[in-house]
């Protein structure tokens, strides 16, 4: 039989990855989503014809995966009540949650379970999501399988060893997709005072983004040999790179994506204290 998986929290993250999950062929009635108000949960039930519950003891019952997708904040309160019913079922933990340790959670849930911790992302929406994930111990073969076809069903997976590790891939994939929509942003902005309308600027800087990604995903070229092939030779782009490099953009992107893993690091010492 099909795994049955639990979203507690129907928010943003979770109605990505199970947006993604039904477009790559998952059944809707295999998947739960639970939110305290049924507001937030109609047009999940509506548009995707998942099972919505208001009650997260009685969502985990059946569940053999529970994904936690709460803002981490309120990840204890939520965690401590459903301890009975988790303990009752023991199914396989997934935390999306930024900062929160495994080992934590697993203490909030009353302990002995197999808990992995993801940092995905909200392109996952669209099956073009970029997990990073992590296993603990408890994590028996055939659950990181389940882990992967989860998370795969929406798009790149990597495993790290180290827990450590999820703070990088939150600031190089977790957090990204905000640095490129920002990106967006600046390019309509700029284009647009070049005379362009907005909306035919951020097309067109779309429209780039996303071709510049596919082709050096399928390209055995480096990014710097593909930006090097757009750089004639005192043309327009390398006037724009010089501008770019100048303006100190590789420390900015370093400071900022510094800045991201720090915060993560700190979100667990500030709520992941047991
Ligand atoms: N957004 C992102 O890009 C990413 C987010 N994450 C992680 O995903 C998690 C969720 O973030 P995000 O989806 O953005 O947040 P949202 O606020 O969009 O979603 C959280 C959801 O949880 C619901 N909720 C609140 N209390 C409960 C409860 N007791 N039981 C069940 N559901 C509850 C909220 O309902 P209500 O609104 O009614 O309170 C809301 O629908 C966070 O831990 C975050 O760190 C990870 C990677 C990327
Ligand atoms: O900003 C946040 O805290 C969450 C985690 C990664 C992306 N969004």
């Amino acid at each position: 039989m099909a795994s049955r998986v639990t979203f507690i929290g129907a928010g943003n993250m979770a109605g990505a990855i199970i947006g993604g999950m039904i477009d790559s062929g998952f059944a809707p009635d295999a998947i739960t989503a639970t939110s305290p108000s049924d507001e937030m949960l109609a047009p999940l039930r509506d548009r995707l014809g998942i099972r919505t519950e208001t009650d997260n003891d009685a969502a985990v019952e059946q569940a053999d995966v529970v994904v936690l997708a709460v803002k981490p904040q309120i990840m204890r309160e939520v965690c401590e009540k459903m301890r009975s019913a988790i303990q009752a079922r023991r199914p396989l933990i997934i935390s999306v949650a930024a900062g929160l340790p495994a080992e934590t959670l697993e203490h909030w849930l009353g302990g002995e379970l197999a808990v992995v911790r993801c940092m995905p992302n909200t392109p996952s929406l669209v099956g073009a999501g970029a997990s990073g994930l992590y296993a603990n111990t408890r994590v028996e073969a055939s659950q990181r399988e389940l882990a992967t076809e989860l998370m795969e069903a929406v798009g790149l997976v990597e495993w790290v060893d180290d827990e450590a590790l999820l703070e990088a891939v939150t600031a190089v994939s977790g957090s990204a997709p905000a640095y490129f929509f920002l990106m967006f942003e600046a390019m309509e902005e700029a284009g647009a005072s070049l005379g362009l309308s907005a909306d035919t600027a951020r097309r067109l800087a779309m429209q780039t983004a996303y071709g510049a990604a596919k082709m050096a995903m399928q390209s055995d070229k480096t990014p710097a040999e593909l930006k090097r092939n757009v750089m004639s030779p005192g043309g327009t782009t390398e006037r724009a790179i010089e501008h770019l490099e100048g303006a100190g953009l590789r420390r900015i992107v370093q400071d900022a994506m510094n800045a991201c893993a720090h915060r993560a690091s700190e979100m667990a010492d500030e709520l992941g204290k047991r």
